[in-house]
């Protein structure tokens, strides 16, 4: 049996979106999703039994943190990461390639792979597409990514297309490395930068290699928030209609919604996380920054409306005692609350679909956070 099944539940008349439940060994989930990100095998601040609690039912985590440090023999001899971090649900791992040229002082990148140094010990490490693909065969998760490379923005034309030329015989590489198809889905990821003809022509490659999902790579990474939307309305509809599609990176509350109009299905992104361990939350009515003074003697809840554990048990003034005083608290309760938000928020659109109302919730939703029409 295929290691995910995809089912469309339904598709939103009002927009084009769609519902659907992805099935994997590790239980299922509806979509559209939010996915927690877990670097090093955690979400920050986060154990697993809280992550349940908040209703997360799939969480990623890093090949190349993970290469570098245990080692994926480890991870494996552990019983893989579930077994490792003790989390009995789905897990997505990402390939590497983005976090190569974004966090390490990368040395080359050759037809055979990336050389690079480590950002924790300066050593010389080197990745390949059967590098990545055996590391995440030893971590285990229930979706892997391709190995690819993000091409960086701005770049010209031609870096684009050599860049998507290889992304694409990378990926034949990385189907060829899979040892466990059947039990791990590996997904292709399409590229061609911030041009159409690049894009549809990757969409049109890596389809053929014929995957059970499609990350759309290459974007929010500076671009317009114009030219992501651009590249959606031009890629997304290239892709199977019967397969997952997941857009790496993209977590801001504004384009999750934007995303999903335009046909995607899975989302992940550092911000939630980040912002929150910085003391930056959001609420209904837009993100606020607990820490700032002017939240010293309110005793409201970060979000009157949410319905999780810091906002049900803890105030704004006590929130930001915690992070002027630096207590490891003040980033659980905030990075607790912003996960849960996110998750609040893809609950909501689910409904929306459901109820063919996911432009007018876009409507209102963008009004009540306070962004642009
Ligand atoms: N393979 C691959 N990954 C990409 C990623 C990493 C997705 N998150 C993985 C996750 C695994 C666990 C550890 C963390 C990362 C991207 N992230 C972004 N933007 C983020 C933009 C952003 C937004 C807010 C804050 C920082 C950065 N664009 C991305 C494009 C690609 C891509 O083409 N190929
Ligand atoms: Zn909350």
């Amino acid at each position: 049996m295929p290691a995910i099944r995809y089912e469309l539940i339904k598709t939103c008349k009002q927009s084009g979106a769609r519902l659907g439940r992805i099935h994997t060994p590790h239980g299922s989930f509806e979509t559209p999703v939010f996915m927690p990100v877990g670097t090093q095998a955690t979400v920050k601040g986060m154990s697993p039994d809280e992550l349940k609690e908040i209703d997360a039912h799939i969480i990623l985590s890093n090949t190349y943190h993970l290469f570098l440090r245990p080692g994926s023999e480890l991870v494996r001899d552990a019983g893989g990461l579930h077994g490792f971090m003790n989390w009995d649900r789905s897990i997505l791992t990402d390939s590497g390639g983005f976090q190569v040229f974004s966090l390490s002082d990368l040395r080359d990148i050759t037809e055979e792979g990336v050389t690079f140094r480590s950002h924790i010990d300066g050593s010389k490490k080197f990745m390949s597409p059967e590098i990545s693909i055996k590391t995440q065969n030893d971590l285990g998760a229930d979706i892997i990514m391709a190995f690819d490379e993000c091409a960086p923005y701005p770049c010209d034309f031609d870096y684009a297309r050599k860049s998507m030329e290889m992304t694409t015989r990378w990926a034949k590489r990385c189907k060829q490395a899979h040892a466990r198809p059947e039990d791990q889905a590996l997904f292709g990821i399409v590229q061609g930068s911030v041009y159409p003809e690049l894009r549809k022509e990757s969409a049109k490659q890596i389809t053929d290699l014929d995957f059970p999902g499609y990350a759309v790579g290459g974007l929010s990474v500076g671009e317009p928030g114009e030219v992501m939307k651009e590249m959606l309305e031009i890629t997304v509809p290239l892709l199977p209609a019967d397969k997952p599609r997941y857009l790496m990176g993209v977590g801001s509350p504004d384009y999750l919604i934007e995303g999903v109009i335009r046909g995607i299905d899975m989302f992940d992104c550092v911000l939630p996380t980040r912002i929150g361990r910085n003391g930056t939350v959001f609420t209904s009515s837009g993100r606020i920054i607990v820490r700032d003074a002017k939240y010293a003697r309110d005793f409201s809840p970060m979000d009157p409306e949410c319905d999780c554990y810091a906002c049900r048990n803890f105030t704004r003034a006590y929130i930001r005692h915690l992070f002027k005083t630096g207590e490891i608290l003040g980033l659980r309760l905030a990075t607790w609350h912003n996960l849960r938000f996110l998750i609040n928020l893809m609950s909501d659109i689910r409904q929306a679909i459901r109820e063919d109302r996911l432009l007018d919730f876009r409507k209102e939703f963008f009004t009540r956070f306070g962004y642009p029409l």
